[in-house]
């Protein structure tokens, strides 16, 4: 393979040196950009400082300022462009391609030979000295093994056959490690990536993209894609590589503004803000469930998943699911709706300071006289023009009223020119026009407020509605949600049908922009949530992915059933469901004692890769935190970020009292956006989707860890180990672990019996 390498590494010069070129050629334009820009900027600066006050002056001035703005956005978006480039042409500089192949497709004379890279790279004549991952023909080198070989393009599936498959890793220009293989991605690769510490943020892995996982990428022609993955499959590797393909693929019809990802926790938002840059695109929107709710009940305090999970876990509450969170529930809503009376329906009065602008017997009486047989949404629509009708006549009837005149002789300059806006004084007729103009400003301003609460809908009263609602359906709970209500608190579990409530009278509530919509950890999910956002976002294409042995919130539901009920709860043309069995995050010891933590475990193949086996640790009260201590500073020896995980914040509370300031662990909360390195405090919620290099489970006591529901809970602590794991028990072991066959992993005794 010597002369080979000499050879790959010669092509590695000549690609990398024209990468240079092209990148200081890219320097220059963004430079001559930004200078630009800045010239700009201070004529802009020079320009608004004008004296506005003069007719003519301001006219002039008002047209170039627009002018200006235009060219200050313009070369802002030509800088991010190139910048972009910059980033990518930086990353192919160091680290041009990472495949190989050689193939010979059908009716050609000669074979072929392309390099894959993370994005493509051609020479001045238009010739790809680097193919991007995402070409069509690049799928060869995911999916196919030495032989004939197929691949989609977009005038049908092409032949060729493979001849050569080779993997590279190049670093700062040199290859640093090269093989054949006939293998999808080698293991050899694999191996050295998964050795790695882990970073602030997660990684591409567009040179090691595995077969299942590439099929999950470039799935096409699902409108309801499931992924089922084991802890550490790539489920959310998987999904950030399908948003770059898609927006490769789709490139004039879909941007990243129109995916959106509901996301666990801030801390995950962050960490996986790098993967779509480093592929040379921009990131997706990015919403957690709680945020999501809180901005569409403004003024409440809506409970989180988190609060949810505290509640639960600090109480024998019930961890079943209510009947509120089942698909049907929706339905009911829909029906419910379908056959309200409009005498049944619940309206707010709009009210100006103490003023009632409209009652709501006014709006009711307004809604009765609309033809009955029209659907709730058409007639409610017909009630919003008639309630901006009416408003605009108030408007006009109060344009003469003193107290607007008066408001007008008053106006100092600043404010006359501040409500004429871009209208130009000069242009006015006479002073009755102006006067006018002015009064129709200084009055619809007064009510502005009103017509924002028509425009957003405030005069249904939503939550009177619901309660009525449950009144028919679930009487019982129509006391407990009056109550919260006068607390201005939300239980989660309301949030999404009375969300539903609203949309199916007014028949809004819907963004039609998104084209897809994925939703990471859909285990902890509730159907009837899945139902609305589906209904929220009724253009998009689904792509749920989750573990259901990672469920904390919820009771574990078998994969093909949960796939049965979202079926019937989404009605999808055409659905899939992928299972992801390859856990690549944990050494092979840790995968293992996952496994045995689970009943059904054995369907989990864990990756060879090779570390210390887990270990339990037995203490005492007296000792926990010299223990924890020691074992926290042996781990940090050799990695760079160690959690101490939690079962719940409680816990970590107790905990983090206990150390002395100058040892204590960062205590990460729900606020925070970033991990720090170094020794890390959190509960296992807001671990979740993350992975750390070390983990040390506190406390694996029986108390905590008693029966089957909190199986989830331990796994997913467990999962997030990427090298070590340890255990520390204070009061007794967890029946969960004693249940694991003893050669997986190690124990230590570290109990002092007090002397009599
Ligand atoms: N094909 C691959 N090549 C390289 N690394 C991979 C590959 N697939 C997964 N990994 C790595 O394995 C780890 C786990 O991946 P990821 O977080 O995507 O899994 P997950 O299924 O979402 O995990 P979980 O459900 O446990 O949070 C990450 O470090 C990721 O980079």
């Amino acid at each position: 393979m010597g002369k080979e390498r000499n050879f790959e590494q010669k092509r590695v010069d000549t690609v990398v040196g024209k990468i240079e070129k092209s990148l200081l050629k890219t320097q220059h334009e963004y430079d001559k950009a930004r200078t630009e820009r800045s010239s700009v900027e201070k004529n802009y600066v020079q320009n608004a400082k004008i004296n506005t006050f003069e007719v003519d002056d301001q006219m002039e001035t008002n047209a170039e300022v627009q002018q200006q703005k235009q060219l200050i956005a313009k070369n802002v978006e030509t800088e991010k462009i190139l910048s972009r480039q910059i980033h990518l042409l930086s990353d192919l500089e160091d680290s041009p391609y990472f495949g190989r192949i050689d193939i010979h497709e059908k009716g050609e004379t000669s074979p072929e030979t392309l390099y894959i890279g993370t994005s493509s790279f051609n020479d001045d004549m238009g010739n790809f000295l680097i193919y991007d991952w995402r070409a069509p023909i690049s799928s060869i080198y995911y999916n196919g093994t030495l032989g004939t070989v197929s691949y989609t393009t977009p005038i049908g599936e092409q032949e060729a056959q493979l001849l050569k498959k080779r993997q590279f890793r190049i670093q700062a220009g040199k290859i640093t490690n090269m093989f054949d293989t006939n293998e999808t991605v080698g293991d050899e690769l694999l191996q050295e990536m998964l050795g790695e510490q882990s970073d602030e943020y997660m990684k591409n892995i567009v040179a090691t993209i595995q077969k299942e996982q590439n099929d999950i990428i470039r799935d096409t022609t699902h409108d309801l894609l499931i992924v089922q993955g084991v802890a550490g499959s790539g489920k959310t590797s998987a999904i950030l590589q399908r948003i770059a393909f898609l927006l490769y693929h789709s490139r004039s019809e879909l941007s990243a503004e129109q995916i959106v990802l509901f996301s666990p926790n801030l801390l995950f938002s962050h960490y996986i803000s790098e993967v779509l840059p480093s592929l040379g695109e921009r990131n997706m929107r990015q919403v957690t469930l709680a945020e999501f709710f809180a901005q569409r009940f403004e003024g409440l305090k809506v409970e989180t998943l988190f609060d949810n999970f505290e509640k639960k876990s600090s109480s024998s509450v019930n961890t079943e699911i209510t009947v509120k969170e089942d698909a049907d529930f929706m339905r009911t809503i829909k029906e419910y709706v379908t056959n309200l009376d409009s005498s049944h329906i619940f309206f707010n009065d709009l009210i100006l300071v103490d003023q009632v602008i409209f009652s709501s017997s006014e709006i009711r009486s307004l809604y009765s006289k609309l033809p009955v047989a029209q659907p709730h949404h058409i007639r409610h629509f017909e009630l919003k023009n008639i309630l901006i009708k009416e408003l605009k006549k108030k408007i006009k009837k109060e344009l003469n009223a003193q107290w607007v005149l008066k408001k007008i002789d008053s106006l100092t300059e600043e404010e006359y020119y501040s409500l004429l806006g871009n209208y130009q004084r000069g242009r006015f007729e006479d002073i009755e026009a102006e006067i006018n103009y002015l009064s129709n400003k200084i009055v619809s301003a007064k009510f502005e407020p009103i017509y924002e609460a028509i425009y957003n809908n405030y005069f249904i009263d939503v939550y009177h509605q619901y309660s009525e609602f449950l009144k028919e359906v679930l009487s019982d709970d129509v006391v407990r949600f009056n109550n919260e209500l006068e607390y201005h608190r939300i239980r989660l579990e309301d949030c999404a049908p009375i969300l539903y409530l609203r949309d199916q009278i007014t028949g809004e509530g819907q963004n039609h922009s998104i084209q897809h919509l994925f939703i990471d950890e859909m285990q902890d999910y509730s159907l009837a949530q899945i139902y609305y956002l589906h209904a929220a976002f009724p253009n998009a294409h689904l792509t749920l992915l989750g573990d259901s042995e990672q469920a904390l919130y919820h009771e574990i539901q078998a994969p093909q059933e949960l796939m049965k009920d979202l079926k019937q709860t989404i009605n999808p043309k055409r659905a899939r469901m992928i299972e992801l069995n390859k856990s690549y995050r944990s050494t092979f010891e840790i995968t293992s004692f996952m496994k045995a933590l689970l009943p059904d475990g054995d369907k989990i193949q864990a990756f060879t890769r090779s570390g210390s086996l887990p270990k339990l640790v037995l203490t005492d009260e007296s000792n926990t935190i010299s223990k924890l201590l020691t074992e926290a500073r042996l781990l940090l020896k050799k990695n760079e970020t160690v959690a101490i995980i939690t079962k719940d914040v409680a816990t970590c509370q107790v905990l983090l009292k206990s150390f002395k300031t100058k040892d204590a662990p960062t205590l990460i909360t729900n606020n925070d956006r970033s991990l720090p390195k170094g020794l890390v405090l959190l509960p296992i919620y807001l671990a979740k989707g993350l992975e750390f290099d070390a983990v040390i489970a506190f406390e694996v006591s029986q108390n905590n860890f008693a029966d089957d529901s909190s199986r989830g809970v331990l796994y997913t602590i467990c999962s997030r180990a990427m090298h070590d794991l340890v255990l520390i028990s204070v009061k007794g072991i967890s029946n969960l672990i004693t249940a694991i066959p003893s050669g997986l992993f190690t124990i230590e005794q570290d109990i002092t019996f007090k002397q009599k």
